[in-house]
């Protein structure tokens, strides 16, 4: 187990404690007016427990720990990975919102580039948390203008969110787009270059 993260100055991460998770759904059962100990439930709070260690494993990880590989390949033009899955946790409601992040960058001029799998690892690191879209959009930018230098990057996430279809507004559907800019990619003309790239279907 690596280092605990800290979250943007909210503080330590304590060890996952798969324990206290467990006895906490056990209690939630309750609280519902299930019983825990009927025969289908009698396991659920610890395969519950182990999901939640597999769903917020990004805690656990850094971006640089996955941003391992970088090559100065020369090239300078921009690269750009659409349609990664999205599957990340509300953190309001802990329940799930899916869907796709695009990311782009102009490498740096000495065209310092990583292996394109990164691009999609990166973004899983920041999804398994406990998270809100737009955060989940800035941290994926913000940690690779901090990593690889690039000259700009752009990061655009399209996700449904769970607490609005299965509860609460009820609208299935509705689709929250974010988007991150820094550096050459605020420039109008780039800028649109890599929206109409992403836009393209
Ligand atoms: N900005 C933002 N809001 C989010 C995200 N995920 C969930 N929310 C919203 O967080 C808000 C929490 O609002 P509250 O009024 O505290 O909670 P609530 O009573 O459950 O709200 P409703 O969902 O409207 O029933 C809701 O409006 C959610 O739609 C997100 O990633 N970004
Ligand atoms: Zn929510």
């Amino acid at each position: 187990m690596t280092d605990p993260v800290t979250l943007d100055g909210e503080g330590q991460i304590g060890e996952f404690d798969e324990k206290r998770a467990e006895n906490a759904v056990r209690e939630l059962l309750i609280a519902v007016g299930e019983d825990p100990d009927r025969e289908g439930l009698r396991e659920t709070p610890a395969r519950v427990a182990r999901a939640y260690r597999e769903i917020f494993a990004g805690l656990w990880q850094k971006p640089e720990d996955v941003l391992t590989t970088t090559f100065d390949l020369g090239h300078d033009e921009m690269v750009l990975v659409k349609d990664i899955e999205v599957l990340s946790s509300c953190e309001h409601h802990l329940v799930p919102f899916v869907g796709v992040a695009h990311v782009g960058y102009i490498p740096s001029v000495e065209g310092k580039i990583t292996g394109l799998s990164k691009l999609a690892r990166l973004v899983d690191v920041y999804a398994r948390r406990p998270q809100v879209q737009e955060r989940l959009t800035t941290q994926i930018a913000d940690s690779l203008m901090e990593i690889l230098e690039p000259r700009g990057v752009i990061v655009v996430v399209e996700c449904e969110h769970m607490c609005m279809s299965m509860r609460g507004v009820r609208k299935v559907g509705a689709k929250t787009i974010t988007s991150a800019v820094r550096g050459q990619l605020r420039d109008p003309a780039t800028r649109n270059e890599a929206m109409s790239l992403i836009m393209a279907r």
